[in-house]
């Protein structure tokens, strides 16, 4: 297949995750996931989507006019052209992310990107896909997230912080709730109680349009 992208949506909305969260961001999601988090807020992109050239992408990002581009899915680096796709949008001037789960190699995704990789915790129950190779590879430019789903899980979460150092090697790392699996509040108190050198958040879309794709 030639530079193309089996896409399931391109929307703006505001970026609700990560360090850029409250800022207008276009995103593009990706169709199709080789995994199956038990609470994926996204399953609607594991399968359909259209099958869209690289230029017809840029194209519709452009007419939005961004700065902040957000490559997600589904599982983006499943798809070989995506590596093209993050180069292309870097090239075109955007602030560009990628979230991805930590399962498959982040070596090739251009350097102006950042990263955001998801630990995947016991209670997702697809931590046996995580790639920890990938760790070796963030620079400050990058973001490292848990999604806590219990008790057990931020306790997980602890442990590979202090075992990887990973508040040195990435820019940012991120604790965010599951949503309605652990109690939000409960998961700020352990990280004040703890005095863990993390950042807290919530997805802001949810908050902001409950669940509706698009947003
Ligand atoms: C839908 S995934 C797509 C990108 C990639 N497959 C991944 O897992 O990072 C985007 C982010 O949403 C998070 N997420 C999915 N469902 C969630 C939920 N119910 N509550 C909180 N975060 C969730 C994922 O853990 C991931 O960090
Ligand atoms: N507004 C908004 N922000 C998001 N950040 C990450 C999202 C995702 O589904 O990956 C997302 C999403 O779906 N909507
Ligand atoms: S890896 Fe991402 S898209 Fe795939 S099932 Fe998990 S949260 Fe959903
Ligand atoms: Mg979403």
């Amino acid at each position: 297949m030639q530079d193309t992208l089996r896409i399931t949506e391109v929307f703006y909305s505001l970026q609700g995750e990560t360090r850029t969260a409250g800022l207008p961001t276009v995103f593009v999601r990706l169709t199709g996931c080789p995994l199956r988090c038990q609470y994926c807020d996204s399953a609607y992109a594991f399968s359909g989507g259209t099958v869209r050239s690289l230029d017809s992408i840029l194209e519709q990002v452009a007419g939005f006019r961004p700065r902040y581009v957000c490559v997600t899915g589904g599982e983006p680096l499943a798809q070989p052209n995506a590596i093209a796709l993050l180069k292309r949008l870097c090239d075109a001037g955007y602030e560009v992310s990628l979230e991805t789960s930590g399962a498959l190699d982040i070596s090739r995704v251009d350097q102006r990107v950042s990263r955001v990789v998801d630990l995947k915790t016991p209670g997702s129950e697809e931590m046996h896909r995580n790639l920890y190779e990938n760790i070796e590879l963030l620079t400050p430019n990058d973001q490292v997230k848990f999604v806590i789903c219990s008790r057990e899980d931020y306790d997980w979460a602890v442990s590979k912080l202090i075992q990887y150092g990973l508040q040195k090697r990435a820019g940012e790392v991120l604790f965010s709730p599951s949503h309605h699996q652990v109690k939000a509040s409960d998961l700020a108190d352990w990280i004040v109680a703890d005095n863990l050198p993390v950042r807290f958040q919530l997805q802001l879309h949810k908050q902001l349009w409950n669940d509706e794709p698009g947003r």
